[in-house]
């Protein structure tokens, strides 16, 4: 059976991709809880919706089928059985497993459409909104000023970190921060119950229960048999073992690079810092390469004994070369690789391209230094407008999840 799953390129023409529009959960970040949110300002909802409808028409006017998350999910709990497991699990991962507030999040939940109920999961849910049975000790006295019990997801439209589509199959993510870990619950359940995807042959390489951390901002796939992988604030060397010890198992994938990157917020995954846009051509920010463009980077292939190898190198360029079989690569470095521009425009993404076919990117307009560059290095820029989205710290490349492109000729 043909997976509805098939990316084997981080560059191949984007056939169906998946989006979250932003909502309410926006609305629902105020200054205490920017930290914990991890955003570091609030976009402006009305604007921030139509900047994210210009993105997902440009992807659609370059032939690429959108899929909302919110749709998929609320397709997915179509069975009211399935409906109630679902919300059983996301209210007792919002900290109610039993008692007076998780029957009263489940009586208020279950009382909208499950559209809006989806929609006001994402959204979040104030303490004022609903009313429970008997006071509990943890209504009465935790946290009595914090205004929610089921926390607002402002992150849910960087939907490439919840998981990650590589060859025909998925993984679907244990986020590291509280602030995103209940998101990857959505994929299970459409993986498990959307028509497109359940008992389509989906193989899960890893699912979201393990211990070891992983994002989808970290896992680019270079090729058909080559995932480069970033070990960062967000993904974990357990994580990165265990999935390449699935991937050589059960895939035709043979080689694992993870590529340690800076563990901060700015950086937060190695999307932030380096992107594939085309078959020879990537873009890096600088401030990961060291001297002579060197990193560290760890190459994994299985062994005969079952064990996995790991060579430790550091020549990026050598490394792609290798990898990729090719004679050069072209590393554009963002911002041109000014000490001032090139933090700058990596602080708003301008190292998150999102390649949409061989050599064609859509980036942010406001990284005109970077976008310049990439042109004048042969590259077709799609630029979308970006003074909102990009506020909540992700680009183009962490808001899209692409579940096909069509494979490299
Ligand atoms: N793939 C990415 N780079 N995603 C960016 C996600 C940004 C989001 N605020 C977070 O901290 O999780």
């Amino acid at each position: 059976m043909q997976s509805p799953i098939h990316v084997t390129s981080e560059i191949g023409k984007l056939k169906t991709v998946m989006l979250h529009r932003p909502g309410k959960e926006i609305e629902n970040v105020y200054p205490d809880i920017l930290h914990r949110m991890l955003v570091d300002d609030i976009p402006y909802l009305p604007i921030a919706q139509e900047e994210h409808d210009l993105f997902a028409q440009t992807l659609r006017d370059n032939g690429a089928e959108v899929l909302y998350l919110e749709d998929l999910l609320t397709d997915a709990l179509a069975d009211n059985d399935i409906k109630e497991e679902f919300l059983e699990k996301i209210i007792a991962e919002s900290g109610y497993a039993a008692g007076a507030i998780h029957d009263g999040l489940k009586e208020y939940l279950l009382s909208f459409n499950t559209k809006d109920m989806v929609d006001k999961i994402i959204a979040g849910v104030r303490k004022d909104e609903i009313k429970t049975k008997y006071a509990s000790l943890a209504e009465l006295a935790e946290d009595k000023d914090y205004p929610f019990y089921m926390d607002p997801m402002p992150n849910a439209y960087f939907t490439r970190d919840q998981q990650a589509c590589i060859g025909d199959g998925i993984t679907i993510n244990r986020m590291t921060f509280k602030a995103r870990q209940r998101e990857s619950l959505f994929t299970e359940y459409i993986i498990n119950h959307n028509k497109r995807f359940a008992d389509k042959g989906v193989e899960v390489w890893r699912n979201r229960y393990p211990e070891g951390r992983i994002e989808g901002g970290d896992e680019l796939v270079l090729s058909d048999h080559v995932l480069a992988i970033g070990i960062s604030q967000r993904t974990s060397a357990k994580a990165i073992t265990e999935l390449a010890e699935s991937l050589f198992e059960k895939s035709n994938y043979d080689t694992v690079i993870a590529i340690h990157i800076p563990h901060n917020h700015a950086m937060m995954h190695l999307d932030t810092v380096f992107t594939m846009i085309n078959y020879d051509q990537f873009t890096v920010h600088p401030a990961i390469l060291r001297d002579g463009g060197h990193v560290d980077a760890y190459i994994m292939h299985p062994s005969s004994n079952g064990e996995i190898s790991i060579t430790h190198e550091t020549n990026l360029k050598e490394i792609l070369k290798k990898a990729l079989d090719k004679p050069e690569i072209d590393l554009i470095p963002t911002g041109g690789g000014d000490p001032i521009i090139a933090p700058r425009e990596q602080w708003n993404d301008g190292s998150n391209t999102l390649a949409i076919a061989p050599g064609v990117v859509v980036t942010y307009d406001r990284n005109y230094v970077s976008n310049d560059l990439l042109r004048k290095h042969g590259i077709l820029v799609h630029e979308v407008r970006s003074s909102e989205l990009s506020r909540g710290r992700g680009g183009p490349r962490c808001m899209s999840c692409p579940i096909v492109r069509e494979d490299l000729k």
